[in-house]
């Protein structure tokens, strides 16, 4: 019997929608782009589909062959979490940006919007997870008190090993645990996701007998969802993750197409980039569904970091990049949409909708004497939320405001895998349009390196005396 995964109709039943209409002319008039614009950008387009498969070929772009050569890395993850769900309740995951937004995104998304509030034989006996991406030190603290460290399992997740916050919690941690359990019984309850050979993590993994798991050397950061960095505390509260990385190789699949307007990825990265040609350099992701609101910031790294440069490839300062916003639907309809209507037309907005939620909600037949109420009853909230998201769709295109609209039939593993993997492929390739590096991140270095000078950092004296050196603060602008 196959998985549903594996069934052709299924898989088509389940296939992602983008709608871009409204970026378009034709209907959102002069803010809009034409395809008169798409055919004069043709050249760019295929010198960016030709970079794309060559990079993929020569191995710049490791990433894009996850969903197909890690069947033995998800043999080997569901074996370790079958081996020992039973004896922690809860795993705790230490890492930052892409090493915590997407497990993040993935774990609300799929499981019940309150898992950790569920008894453990309702969350299918696996643990509660929590994500531990910031050095608040309240934060941290505040975790010791709901949890109980004997029976807390512990990821570390870091690609570089170096990360400060990743590693300092790593470090506060192993000590509590070492002087709560004893060495060799605390060994059971770190498990590393890192690099094969480089970086700080490895050799102490090794060193300490961590169970750990490999990051390929060639995916960065905020492309590693699909590697052990998102697979292991997926699969550690339950999810399939067979299906999540069949879902993003069925939107390879579709991101293969040599015809742009049946490509997502491509066409996404085209009107991205032809809107930021427009001066159109916002771009707002809004799920009308709770369980996506977080995939918003694990694509706010992946936009952000990728896209955000200085330089072009030719060394020349280009300052590009879109900047993400996070919105959900329908709450903010009632915060940030009159601003998106009527404020300057420099956003593209993305809507993602959901075509069948995991419930329905019938909203009672009362109040039918007062109108304003009673139109309501007799409906459900499914409808009422799709109702919102296309009237807000309609008032933005009237408004002139771009936006599209992603459209996943449900929420699932499958849907998820192909919403992941497309931004990633469209990321890529607004990469490519730009001319940038959308896979570096130097921007990030200047502020990781100034606070290793000030906290006295070895080998980092020539930053410390660069900022020492820096402008005083003058107190006339000090309030
Ligand atoms: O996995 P690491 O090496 O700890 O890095 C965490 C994050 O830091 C960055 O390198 C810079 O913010 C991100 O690209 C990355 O996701």
């Amino acid at each position: 019997m196959s998985k549903r995964f594996e069934q052709k109709d299924w898989q088509e039943s389940m296939r992602l929608k983008l709608d871009f209409n409204n970026m378009m002319t034709s209907y959102v008039g002069e803010n809009g782009i034409s395809e008169a614009e798409i055919a004069d950008l043709q050249a760019q387009i295929e010198k960016a589909e030709k970079a794309m498969v060559e990079k993929r070929a020569n191995g710049g772009m490791d990433w894009r062959d996850l969903p197909y050569n890690q069947a033995d890395i998800v043999k080997d993850i569901n074996a370790y979490v079958e081996s020992v769900k039973d004896e922690f309740d809860t795993f705790v995951v230490l890492g930052i940006g892409g090493s915590a937004l997407g497990p993040i995104a993935v774990q609300q998304a799929i499981n019940h919007p309150y898992y950790n509030e569920l008894s453990k034989e309702k969350r299918g006996g696996y643990p509660k997870l929590y994500v531990m991406d910031n050095i608040d030190p309240e934060k941290l603290v505040s975790l010791f008190d709901i949890i109980e460290l004997d029976k807390t399992l512990f990821n570390v997740i870091t690609k570089s090993g170096s990360t400060s916050e990743t590693m300092s919690q790593f470090m506060i941690i192993k000590e509590m645990l070492e002087e709560k359990l004893g060495k060799e019984e605390s060994k059971k309850h770190v498990v590393c996701t890192t690099d094969a050979k480089n970086g700080n993590l490895r050799p102490i993994a090794d060193k300490e007998g961590y169970k750990s798991f490999i990051i390929p050397a060639g995916v960065g950061g905020r492309f590693s969802e699909l590697t052990p960095v998102g697979l292991l505390p997926a699969a550690m509260c339950g999810i399939d993750i067979e299906e999540l990385l069949a879902g993003a190789a069925y939107m390879d699949e579709l991101c293969k197409n040599d015809n742009t307007f049946k490509n997502p990825a491509s066409m996404y990265a085209i009107l991205n980039y032809l809107a930021m040609k427009r001066g159109k350099n916002i771009s707002v992701i809004m799920p009308y569904a709770d369980t996506l609101k977080y995939i918003g910031d694990w694509y706010a790294q992946l936009w952000a970091e990728s896209l955000g440069k200085k330089f072009d490839n030719d060394k020349n300062v280009v300052n590009v990049g879109q900047t993400p916003v996070r919105a959900l639907g329908a709450t903010d309809q009632h915060s940030q949409v009159q601003l998106y209507s009527e404020g300057p037309k420099d956003k593209v907005i993305v809507f993602v909708g959901v075509d069948k939620y995991k419930t329905t909600l019938d909203i009672p037949k009362i109040y039918g004497d007062i109108p304003s109420l009673g139109f309501l009853g007799g409906e459900t909230h499914n409808k009422l939320i799709k109702t919102e998201q296309m009237a807000t769709e309609y008032a933005l295109l009237k408004s002139g405001q771009t936006n599209m609209t992603i459209t996943l039939p449900e929420v699932n593993e499958f849907t998820l895998g192909q919403i992941l993997y497309l931004f990633e492929v469209a990321t890529g390739f607004a990469g490519e349009l730009l001319d940038i590096n959308a896979f570096d991140q130097p921007g990030v270095e200047e502020g990781k390196n100034a606070t290793y000078a000030m906290f006295g950092r070895p080998g980092y004296d020539e930053k410390k005396a660069e900022l020492d050196n820096r402008p005083a603060k003058n107190d006339k602008y000090i309030i």
